[in-house]
């Protein structure tokens, strides 16, 4: 049910420089695209407790759609990411998300990343449409610079403040997990 021609996380809207930033606090204008699937970790505090992400970095060209699953599979929470300069990156979003809501798991916490935000003088989605979306799903909604840095470290947080899971699961059920959660 997905248009052929589209990703389910669209090619190019910013995934891997979010992590990239997120991850080594750089940003790269040359960045290739992802083959596959890449994994970075990091560990920040929060609150009284260090929160480990376990993030995997799924590849937005088509040809690498029917990997996703297995990233999604087991996670606590995804990070979908459109541009904010191509609506059809938006409306491959919803797509994603339906895809989530249906074969993720139940409780996965889902946040929407409208990036490229330093590029408001090409908007095509704004600000407000993405917003109203993201409550009407109960998804977190930021709009995000790899570039300039803007919320990246934000969205983590929320992601957080949302996902809440005693730690004896960690080794466990959620080893394979975008985020887990250490007690200190
Ligand atoms: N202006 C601007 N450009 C960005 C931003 N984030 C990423 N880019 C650029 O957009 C292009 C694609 O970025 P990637 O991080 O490779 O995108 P991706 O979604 O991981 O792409 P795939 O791996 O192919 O799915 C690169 O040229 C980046 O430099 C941003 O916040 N602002």
């Amino acid at each position: 049910y997905f248009d052929s021609r589209k990703t389910l996380l669209d090619t190019g809207v910013g995934k891997s420089s979010i992590v990239w930033r997120f991850v080594e606090d750089s940003f790269d204008p040359n960045i290739n695209p992802t083959i596959g699937a890449s994994f970075m970790t990091k560990t920040v505090q929060y609150q009284n407790e260090l929160h480990k992400f376990l993030i995997w970095d799924t590849a937005g060209q088509e040809r690498f759609r029917a990997l996703a699953p297995m990233y999604y599979r087991g996670s606590a929470a995804a990070i979908i990411v459109y541009d904010i300069t191509k609506e059809d990156s938006f409306q491959t979003l919803k797509n994603w998300v339906k895809e989530l809501r249906q074969h993720g798991p139940p409780n996965i916490v889902v946040a929407i990343a409208g990036n490229k935000c330093d590029l408001s003088d090409a908007r095509e989605v704004p600000e407000k449409d993405a917003k109203d979306y993201a409550d009407s799903i109960h998804a977190i909604f930021v709009e995000t610079s790899a570039k300039n840095a803007i919320n990246i470290n934000e969205v983590f947080v929320e992601i957080s403040d949302f996902t809440i899971f005693p730690a004896f699961l960690l080794t466990r059920k959620f080893e394979q997990s975008w985020i887990t959660r250490i007690k200190l």
